[in-house]
């Protein structure tokens, strides 16, 4: 089996008598995300911090492509490795462009080069680049200011990129959107997340995996599904919400995993809408069945409250279709 692209090896930190992050083992594979979770104070930022070198550690090493990060200039190593921080660290008095080229001017790109990438950065965030890329930081809302931290962080095309509560300060509906938009680009330049969060919702819709952290330790790590239906003690089951895992297993499930043939009267569902969302809709509108269609309003099929409902047991039930292994769904919100 390929090593991770990421390999924390036993890595501990101390602050004098203190183990902030205690022999934490656990690796990151190339193009995936890891989110992690955890209680305040249990090490999530420090452990964020030990992998670009902000802080060094007391013992145990970090690996990235086999590399061992000891080895590397701390400057050099931060350079590669992308860093969004809750309030996005702009700096006030550079422009949004100038915010974004930060990198690619200290690893001496090419002007042109820089430029491309600019305006291919705020495209892809879409802000305009006539209208945004010579504002100030302050003259942007939140949610614009909080893309730009991460085009910033994207710009000199990191393997790896390190998000510590990057939607923090967003309200709900832009945070939905920005979770999305992330996802998408993640995707699309094929990046490596390491994203720590307070909200487990948002762990379970970005993580392909989800680190849980208490005291210092990492009590398991799994996908988001093995989390829900195997929690590895009273602990993890009761950060994930005992109550609402029926609703979080259907939130991390496509429609398309209990679609049923025939169709229902009645405003369809988009296909690749969550089976959250298909309970919510049912129950709003009190009707038994919904037919789901694709982008071009064909009708695949529908979705019924008790076909939905067989996929919200956990590992014990009796489901048809293991979560782990349904299709998820992604970018529905
Ligand atoms: N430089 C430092 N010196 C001493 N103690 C520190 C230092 N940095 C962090 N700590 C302590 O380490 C512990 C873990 O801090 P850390 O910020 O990593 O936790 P966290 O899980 O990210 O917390 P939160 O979710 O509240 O942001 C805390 O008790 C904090 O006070």
């Amino acid at each position: 089996m390929p090593q991770p692209m990421i390999v924390l090896d036993h890595l501990t930190k101390r602050f004098a008598e203190t183990t902030v992050v205690d022999d934490v083992s656990l690796g990151i594979d190339e193009g995936t995300v890891l989110t992690v979770v955890g209680t305040s104070g249990s090490g999530k930022s420090t452990l964020l911090r030990l992998i670009n070198r902000l802080i060094e550690p007391t013992a145990g090493r970090v690996l990235i492509g086999g590399v061992d990060t000891a080895t590397l200039a701390g400057d050099d190593l931060r350079r590669r490795i992308g860093y969004v921080i809750q309030g996005y660290g702009l700096f006030p008095h550079r422009t949004v462009a100038e915010n974004i080229a930060t990198v690619p001017r200290l690893l001496k790109w090419p002007r042109p080069r820089i430029d491309v990438r600019v305006r291919d950065l705020l495209a892809a965030f879409q802000l305009d680049p006539a209208e945004h890329a010579t504002k100030f930081p302050h003259q942007l809302s939140g949610g614009e200011q909080q893309r730009v931290g991460v085009a910033r962080a994207l710009a000199a095309e990191p393997a790896l990129l390190l998000m510590d509560e990057p939607f923090g300060a967003l309200d709900p509906l832009i945070r939905g959107k920005a979770q999305d938009d992330l996802r998408a680009l993640q995707r699309r330049f094929g990046t490596t997340v390491l994203l720590v969060t307070h909200d487990m919702e948002e762990a379970f819709r970005l993580g392909d995996r989800v680190a849980v952290m208490d005291r210092a330790r990492v009590l398991q790590c799994a996908p988001p599904a093995t989390l829900l239906t195997r929690p590895a003690d009273a602990f993890v089951e009761r950060l994930i919400g005992g109550a609402d895992r029926p609703f979080r297993l259907l939130d991390l499930l496509s429609v398309e995993a209990a679609l049923e043939p025939g169709s229902a009267e009645g405003p369809p569902l988009a296909a690749g809408a969550s089976l959250r969302d298909a309970l919510s809709a049912l129950a709003w509108s009190g009707r038994p069945a919904m037919a789901v269609t694709d982008a071009e309003g064909r009708v695949l099929g529908k979705v019924s409250l008790g076909g939905i409902l067989a996929h919200a047991r956990g590992a014990t039930g009796d489901v048809g279709v293991p979560p782990a292994e349904a299709e998820p769904a992604r970018g529905t919100r």
